[in-house]
């Protein structure tokens, strides 16, 4: 494991803006950190980095203490603005970050090009879209060749076309092997990029697990008649608003047909029970929200 939370906690006053918040990642992966505005996100990012103490439980990143310097040298982050001069050129606003960071310039060049900022890397920094200069903030992230990125909201406010670069960017990195912690409130943004989500809403992670599992893409939709027999017919499967809901992937459909046809089922329809990340992302807020009220 990369980052591991044990009922990790902020309070701030009588507030648990983060509550025991339980969160995984592993290594060369991409986890992405979801909820709505507001929801916690930022609060646990800066945590890790240890840049705020938390009020209870414990966290590792990289097997040490957040913000302990062996483990902060192999971890790189965007978190809230990188801090560039906006009259350096974006390789000068590196070299300075190298140096910080005790990278070579020859480090500059590398991450220039993983960015690909290679071609704009002589213009002022203010002269970049938001786009560039989100990436110019991943670059910096890079220097040192970190084992882990912390990315806070890397898409936040980018056009269609940065967010596209962003994920391209993002899937790369990934490709390289690098693990990436990113956040986001955009779930449709993050669900292609993504091996495995966290979401967060008011503090609590309600759900760790795969895009595909996320999603119910390990869940079969079985329209059937008698669907009392169906049940009994096909093993892991329960009866929900007169379907079936049957715990298999989309391979066992022909599986579980014959074995409903041959029972003398008559099947109506077949089908992965999958829902949009926004669908699950909505129905799991109303219901914490739900809990919130009573
Ligand atoms: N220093 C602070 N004092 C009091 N409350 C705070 C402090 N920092 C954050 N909060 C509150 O904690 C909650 C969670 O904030 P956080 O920034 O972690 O959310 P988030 O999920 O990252 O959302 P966003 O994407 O809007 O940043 C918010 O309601 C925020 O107002």
């Amino acid at each position: 494991m990369i980052v591991t939370t044990e009922k990790l906690t902020k309070r701030y006053g009588s507030r648990a803006v983060v509550d025991a918040v339980d969160l995984n990642v592993r290594e060369g992966e991409v986890y992405g950190f979801l909820g709505p505005n507001g929801a916690g996100k930022t609060t646990t990012l800066r945590m890790l980095l240890g840049l705020i103490r938390p009020s209870g439980g414990s966290a590792t990143v990289l097997g040490h203490p957040p913000g302990s310097p062996k483990g902060l040298h192999q971890v790189g982050s965007l978190i809230e603005g990188p801090g560039f001069y906006p009259y350096l050129s974006g390789r000068d606003n590196l070299r300075v970050h190298a140096r910080r960071r005790g990278a070579r310039d020859v480090e500059v060049e590398a991450v220039l090009q993983q960015v690909d900022l290679t071609g704009a890397a002589a213009a002022k920094f203010r002269s970049y879209s938001l786009g560039m200069k989100q990436r110019l903030g991943v670059a910096a992230a890079l220097l040192g060749q970190p084992k882990l990125l912390i990315l806070d909201e890397p898409t936040n406010g980018l056009d269609p076309a940065g967010m596209a670069d962003m994920r391209d960017l993002v899937r790369a990195l990934a490709e390289q092997g690098q693990t990436v912690l990113l956040s986001s409130h955009l779930l449709g943004e993050v669900e292609e990029i993504c091996d495995r989500v966290g979401v967060i809403t008011n503090g609590r992670l309600v759900a760790e697990s795969t895009v595909a599992e996320l999603r119910g893409d390990t869940v079969l939709l079985v329209r059937a008649d008698p669907i009392e027999k169906a049940a009994l017919v096909v093993d892991d499967s329960v009866v929900v608003d007169g379907a079936l809901h049957v715990q298999a992937a989309e391979e066992y459909a022909p599986v579980i047909v014959r074995k409903l046809v041959e029972a003398d089922v008559e099947v109506r329809e077949v089908r992965p029970l999958r829902r949009t990340l926004e669908e699950v992302f909505f129905e799991m807020t109303a219901k914490n929200d739900l809990g919130a009220v009573s």
